[in-house]
């Protein structure tokens, strides 16, 4: 069981690729807290999404959920560190500083892939997390990213 609003809903005006409600031709991924530090989101590719062989997921698509997926995951734990509810006040922003990501296996194009992200480490400027990334019940990707802490006019 998850909270019912997904993270992205509630962060303001985001237009990323990947992640924000306002971008009408972008993934929208939508992402929601399990657990103290846990995050889950799960992503339908469309047949578009595909590598080169049809059957497979692109693997720039598996590094952009990835890394919005953690990146929201950080802006939300933002949020919660700073006592108020995510997207209220003054906004908390956070880019990617690092993505690491290990292809392990191939990404079934015609099924849901189901992520998780872990805060690992969290610091004033900066928090450290580790994403996995499954599709048909195998992981298929991981990914060490660095999610750092940027000015709000960005
Ligand atoms: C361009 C869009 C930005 C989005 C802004 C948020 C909007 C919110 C709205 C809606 C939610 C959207 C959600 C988006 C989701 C998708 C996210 C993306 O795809 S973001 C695009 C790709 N990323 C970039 O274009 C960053 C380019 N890089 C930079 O601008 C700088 O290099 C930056 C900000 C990452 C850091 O630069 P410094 O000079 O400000 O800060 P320093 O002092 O170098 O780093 C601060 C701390 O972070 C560590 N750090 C930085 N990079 C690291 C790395 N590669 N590995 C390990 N640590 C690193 C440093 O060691 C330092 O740590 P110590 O405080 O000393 O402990």
């Amino acid at each position: 069981m998850h909270e019912p609003a997904a993270i992205q809903d509630q962060i303001p005006e985001n237009h990323c690729y990947g992640c924000g409600p306002e971008n009408d031709r972008g993934l929208q991924i939508k992402s929601y807290w399990t657990g103290e530090d846990e995050t889950v989101c799960t992503f339908t590719p469309s047949p578009h999404h595909c590598a080169g062989p049809t059957q497979y997921l692109n693997g720039g698509i598996i590094a952009t959920v990835m890394d919005c997926h953690t990146i929201c995951t950080a802006i939300a734990d933002g949020y919660r560190q700073a006592g108020r509810a995510t997207g209220t006040g003054d906004k908390i922003w956070y880019a990617t500083g690092k993505l690491d990501v290990q292809y392990r296996a191939p990404a079934l194009i015609d099924e849901p892939v189901e992520l998780t992200a872990k805060i690992l480490e969290r610091s004033e400027r900066k928090t450290h997390l580790q994403c996995e990334l499954k599709s048909g019940g195998r992981v298929c990707a991981t990914a060490d990213v660095i999610a750092v802490r940027v000015p709000d006019n960005w």
